[in-house]
Parts: C-alpha cells; structure tokens; sequence
C-alpha cells in the first residue's frame, strides 16, 4: 500500500498515447485537468502525511478518439527549496520542517513567534481553479500557482492576501454561470478580528499595462465574525444556492495559539486542528441579494463536513447535502505511517461519511411553537424544531452511507438536481467503486473492477444534453495490481456502463480533485502556442496539439 501512496512518483513530461478499448464519444473533446500528492521523500526525509506530498499535476487530453497523458511536478518555491536543499525544508500540514539546522535555531523560532500566522507552503497540491481566463493550483493556504493548463508548466505564485485579507481559503470555489469565481477564506486576528470572508472574482475584466487580472478585481462579498478570535473553524468547502451561501461553523477549528507555536514545541499544523464534539455546527445562510447572513441562529450536532454536495431552494425552504462525519478521524487515517501493508486494521474510519441532506426555513415565523417543526416539504424527512430565542436546530435526512469525493453536474448546482457521482468508500479511506447515487430515488448505479481504485469521478455533459445525467463519467483509475496499467475510465453517466477505456503505461499517482477543460474553452482563448510542445509522443505518435 506504502507503494501506492508513500512512493515517489515519476513525471511524465511528454505525452503519451493511450491504449484505447471500446469507443470514446466523438463530442468528447478536451482535457481532463488533475491534482494531487506525488512525492512523499526528498533525499533522506520523508512527510509524515498523504496530504504534505509534493503536487504532482497530470492531464489527459482527449481528441478524436484518442487519449493522450501527462503529468509534472508543481515548480512551487517549496518544491523548488526542497529539491535544492535534497530534504524537506517547508513545513506541510502533517510535516513540521526546520530549513536551516545549522543556524541558531532561535532566530528562527524568533521570527515564527514575531509572526502569529506562519509563512505557509505554496505546495498547492488540492485542486485546479478556474479564473477569467487563468488556470490555477490551489490548496488552503494563502498561495495559489498559476499553471499552464496544457504544458502543466508552473507560472507566477499568487498571495491572496495581496487582493483579500485571508490567511487561508478554500480549494473549492464555485462559479457562476458567467464564470466568476466565488470563494471563502478565513483572516485570522487581523484588525483585533478573526472573521470568515466571502470573495467573488469576476471573470471578465478590462485589460491594464500587464495585461488582465481578475484577482485585482476581488471584491468581498460578505464576512462573518468567527464565534471564537483564536479558534476559528476549519472548512474545505461551502454550498451555493441561486439566492443565497450556506457555510458550516463546524466544531473542527484551528487553535491559532497552538499554530503560533507549533514550529518551536516541535509539531506538525495537524495538531493545532481539533474537533470539539461537545460544541454545535453553526449553520449561517447569506443571502446574496443583502449580502448579510439571515438573522436566526441555525444550528445543528457536531459534525465534520469536507464536501459539500449541493444545495437548493424549495418552497421557502433551503436544502442542503454534505458528506459527514461524526469526528475528525479521516485526516488521521492519512499519515502514512498508517497507510501500510496493514492499512485495513491501521485505517478504519471510526465514523463513515454519510451523505445527509439538511433543510433551513428561509422565513422563521417568530410566533411560532418552540418544538414545532418548520420544515412541511413532501421531498425530505430533514426537520428544523423551532426554539426560544430566535434559534433553530436541524435534524439531517440521512441519504446514504459510505461515499466520498462527491461531483454533481455543475449546471445544476445552486439547483435541483438528481444526481451525485462519488468514489464509494466504506469503512476504509481507499475507494474502491464509482458510484451514482439519485438522491429522488435513493438508488444507486455502481462501477467497480478487482484492483482497481477510482479517482474522484467527473461528470462532462454531452453539448446537446436534456437530462441531467445525459454525458459522460471520468475516472482516472489506479491499479493496485502490478500486472494491469492504470487507466482513465469513461463511462456513459445514464446506464453507469463502461463506454471506453485508455490504459497508460505510466505511473499514475492517486490524485484528489481536478477540472475538464472543453476544448471549446480553447478555441475562446487566445492563449499564445506552447513553447514547450514536444516533437512527437514516445509510443508512437504525434502529440496532440494542444
Ligand atoms: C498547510 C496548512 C494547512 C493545510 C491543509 C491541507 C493541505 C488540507 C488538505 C485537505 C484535503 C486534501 C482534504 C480532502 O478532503 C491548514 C490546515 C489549512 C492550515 C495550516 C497550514
Ligand atoms: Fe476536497
């Protein structure tokens, strides 16, 4: 297992063509853009976490029936040091690192403790955004990488905190049917106050000397005081619905104090999260037309959410659907240190991500009962039971049990929708089917093949779509199997069946989110050539041209 997740990963600089079996739809056209960890040791030192690993981007690009891959290491200035260095010198979420042991160490747990807010990694390892015309890295912290999406190569580090004050912000945004981007972050202590602040970047904007740059063009749309300045709550994503934004306070938070001392009491930024399960989950709603959070205190028990599914207005009411989890047990089971040979006794998820749905009434009669429920929707079994005080508490429809890595198709986020393509994952953290889950029906379509360990699956519509599953699922699979080649599965999203499938021989790393790039977007971009577009694949053919 160490091999899968612990082991260095090789770039795959040129592209390569895959082995095609079956038929890839003639409309499908364009790249399949991933994140992810890929090298775990540097020289002699070796991240204690899946999480700190060194991103490894790959593509797949599909044209005319063929697939072709790639994949390169992030050029982020802490691959860069660390390579240089041949050991790890930044510190990762799980790693602590100490760059210079020569010097005084002093001086520089001086300058940690000078700084409340270390300087974090530009490891940006998580996800690919979108923005204007831009394509960038992202993890959670306040840098960003811009990439070439075709080349992989590695363009300017962006610090948000140049356009926002945010210390942190998610690598999940969202976007809007015009493309801008929609994001959160969290300012910790800044102006005697920790808040968490939403942001929208517009995805158009006038051309200045240096060109176009939606990031200055970052506006705030609406910050919410944390409940606590020192303990902030940790997020990796939030909900959108066409009015309003839904964010969790969860009882996960990040122990500022702890953070600020970490480097000189020797341990990791893991340690400084901490789920507190006998607080609530706050539930704030903003809407978007007031930009103000909705007066009446929702809540509900404590909870761990990674992922949001999706969220929806319905006859007054606003629900939403999140993957669970009853403790903080998941980041845990990804050090590698558990990740072994015995993973399957080391990593049992001590609470299994549970897909609830929840329902918020957007209009709380003041007058009404304390113990009534104020949810009457034929559609869920969710409650929310008024209480004294303006206070709401809400009790989760359970959906289903066992998924993670949730993709809806976007068109229907913010909407109704029917459908959730996830990794299925039971009590272990490795997927090991696909799953279509219809949230209506409560039924589900699965694919799943021995040795085989899906990534998260991506829904890509077919360009005259009806229904909201007519299109195709995309998977890049892992092999477990030494004998058999990875793959990027393609499946018809309707039936859940295989329609194809393009086995590389490469070594494929398990990535975490990524996006798919139409070629159409392309075709509107006047990006210049690539500088860096090889001669020729090396299997055997011409590379496409990107
Ligand atoms: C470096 C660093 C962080 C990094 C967090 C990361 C890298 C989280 C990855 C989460 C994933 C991959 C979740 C998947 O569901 C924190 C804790 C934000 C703050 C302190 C500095
Ligand atoms: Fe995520």
């Amino acid at each position: 297992m160490d091999m899968i997740f612990g082991k260095n990963k090789k770039e795959q600089l040129e592209p390569v063509r895959a082995k095609v079996t079956g038929r890839i739809p003639t409309w499908l056209q364009g790249t399949l853009l991933r994140n992810g960890p890929g090298m775990h040791t540097v020289g002699e030192t070796r991240y204690n976490h899946w999480f700190d690993g060194l991103a490894l981007l790959h593509s797949f690009t599909i044209r005319d029936g063929e697939v072709y891959y790639r994949s390169k290491y992030l050029r982020s200035d802490t691959y860069n040091a660390n390579i240089e260095a041949n050991r790890i010198v930044v510190s990762e979420f799980g790693t602590m690192a100490y760059p210079d042991p020569c010097k005084n160490i002093f001086s520089k747990a001086f300058s940690y403790l000078s700084h409340t807010i270390p300087d974090f990694t530009d490891n940006c390892l998580i996800n690919i955004m979108k923005c204007g015309e831009d394509f960038y890295a992202t993890t959670e912290t306040n840098y960003m990488r811009k990439i070439n999406p075709q080349t992989l190569e590695t363009l300017e580090k962006v610090d948000y905190r140049k356009y926002v004050a945010v210390n942190l912000a998610t690598a999940h945004p969202h976007y809007d049917a015009a493309g801008n981007v929609l994001n959160m972050g969290t300012s910790i202590m800044d102006k005697g106050k920790t808040k968490y602040v939403i942001f929208k970047i517009p995805a158009t904007v006038p051309e200045d000397k240096k060109g176009k740059n939606p990031l200055k063009h970052t506006e705030v749309f609406c910050s919410i005081t944390s409940r606590s300045l020192l303990s902030p709550s940790y997020y990796h994503s939030f909900g959108v619905t066409e009015n309003y934004i839904v964010f969790l306070e969860q009882p996960f938070k990040l122990d500022i104090l702890k953070m600020s001392t970490a480097y000189i009491r020797g341990v990791n930024w893991a340690s400084c999260l901490a789920f507190h399960k006998e607080d609530k989950t706050y539930i704030h709603i903003i809407d978007q037309r007031t930009k103000k959070p909705l007066p009446t205190k929702f809540y509900t028990d404590a909870m761990v959410v990674f992922h949001h599914v999706n969220a929806y207005e319905e006859d007054g009411c606003l629900l939403f659907d999140v993957i669970t989890y009853e403790d903080s047990s998941l980041y845990q089971l990804f050090y590698l240190a558990n990740l072994n040979q015995d993973f399957e006794e080391n990593s049992r998820l001590t609470s299994i991500p549970t897909l609830r749905r929840f329902a918020v009434p957007l209009n709380v009669d003041k007058n009404a009962e304390v113990g009534s429920n104020l949810i009457e929707l034929a559609s869920t079994t969710a409650r929310a039971l008024k209480e004294k005080d303006d206070q709401v508490y809400c009790q989760p429809e359970l959906l289903y049990e066992g998924l993670e890595l949730p993709r809806i198709n976007y068109a229907h986020n913010g909407k109704r929708y029917r459908y959730v393509f996830a990794a299925e994952v039971q009590w272990s953290p490795i997927p090991t089917k696909i799953l279509k889950y219809d949230v209506l029906t409560k039924s589900s379509l699965k694919w799943g093949q021995e040795h085989c360990w899906p990534a998260e699956p991506l829904f890509v519509p077919t360009p005259d779509a009806k229904d909201e599953d007519d299109g195709i699922v995309l998977s890049a699979i892992v092999s477990t199997d030494p004998q058999k080649l990875p793959f990027l599965l393609i499946l018809d999203a309707k039936s859940f069946t295989e329609l194809a499938r393009a086995s590389i021989d490469v070594e494929m790393h398990l990535d975490l989110h990524g996006l798919f790039i139409p070629d159409t977007d392309w075709d509107a971009r006047k990006q210049a050539p690539s500088q860096e577009e090889p001669d020729g694949a090396p299997d055997c053919c011409e590379a496409p041209q990107t």
